[in-house]
């Protein structure tokens, strides 16, 4: 079928109790029995967030938000290693600036809904995690990484000589503190999960093969406290850091768009892609 976004989407019965539906990146399991939703993303190699990865994210958060019988999201990654490489490079690289605005408002409004839902959302970080990767699962409620010291979560974007937004600054603020966020932002840091879990960027580290029951086991928990309370509660921890980016919304894609179309940023862009692929042959 096709949503009002024109995005396609197969939708697919399981059994009695599970519901299937599925867009080119993401795929999303429904448990009626439940009330949890597994949602995957699967954009191989790495997951990395494109323009149409961050629409059917939206889109994919939306229909769950408004589904009575979804009460909690899992988060996770299809593909074996990676959770996501963060914002696709090559949206941001050699395009228009009309192009980048429309990046950058699809970016936002992903994660208006994420950071904004009234559903419990659990990231099952099942392998790296850089940047918009880790943008991911700040955003989450809670945060379960797979105990495997090759993968990585942090926000590196100063590595890349790009600077994270405001409002990417704001959530790990409010997740790891004011101190360890601007060391950890200045320096462009990637944490292993123990490190990680040490400075509370994720609320846990589990072998790589319990990860998703984790999650499930979690999403127990939160679910034993009455969702009108759990939500409203929610909404007042959230509110300010979402307000903030409404308000100032056009201004931040003005900005994205004006500092991603210097020559000097293109320049640090295509060095860093071409170091990733140098890496990779
Ligand atoms: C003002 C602007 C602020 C904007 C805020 C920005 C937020 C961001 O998210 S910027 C993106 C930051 N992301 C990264 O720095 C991650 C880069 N990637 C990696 O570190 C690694 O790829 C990995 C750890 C995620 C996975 O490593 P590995 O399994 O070894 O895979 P490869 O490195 O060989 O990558 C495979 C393939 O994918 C391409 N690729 C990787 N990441 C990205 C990406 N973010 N965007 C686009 N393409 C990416 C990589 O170049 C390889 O391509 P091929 O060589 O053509 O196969």
């Amino acid at each position: 079928t096709l949503s009002p976004y024109g995005v396609h989407q197969k939708h697919g019965q399981i059994s009695n109790q599970r519901r299937q539906f599925s867009n080119t990146y993401i795929s999303v399991e429904m448990d009626d029995a439940t009330g949890v939703a597994v949602m995957k993303m699967k954009r191989p190699p790495v997951n990395s967030l494109n323009l149409e990865l961050l629409t059917e994210f939206a889109i994919s958060l939306e229909k769950l938000e408004i589904d009575r019988g979804c009460r909690g999201v899992i988060l996770t990654s299809a593909i074996p290693k990676i959770f996501s490489a963060g914002l696709d490079i090559t949206e941001m690289c050699g395009k228009n600036a009309d192009h980048y605005g429309e990046f950058w408002r699809a970016l936002q409004e992903m994660w208006l809904k994420l950071y904004g839902s009234n559903m419990v959302t659990i990231a099952a970080i099942n392998g790296s995690s850089p940047a918009g990767g880790c943008l991911l699962a700040v955003s989450c409620d809670y945060r379960i990484m797979a105990d495997n010291k090759k993968y990585t979560i942090g926000l590196n974007e100063t590595q890349l000589g790009i600077v994270a937004p405001f409002w990417f600054k704001d959530i790990m603020t409010d997740t790891i503190g004011h101190r360890a966020t601007e060391r950890s932002l200045e320096l462009g840091m990637l944490y292993s999960p123990t490190d990680a879990l040490k400075i509370g960027l994720v609320d846990e580290v589990v072998a790589e093969d319990k990860v998703l029951s984790t999650a499930s086991a979690v999403m127990a928990q939160w679910f034993a406290v009455p969702d009108h309370a759990r939500q409203l509660t929610k909404s007042m921890m959230r509110k300010p850091n979402l307000d903030r980016l409404v308000t100032h919304r056009e201004a931040d894609i003005k900005n994205f768009v004006s500092f991603i179309s210097r020559d000097s940023i293109q320049k640090s862009l295509q060095i860093y892609m071409e170091m990733l692929k140098k890496k990779g042959s």
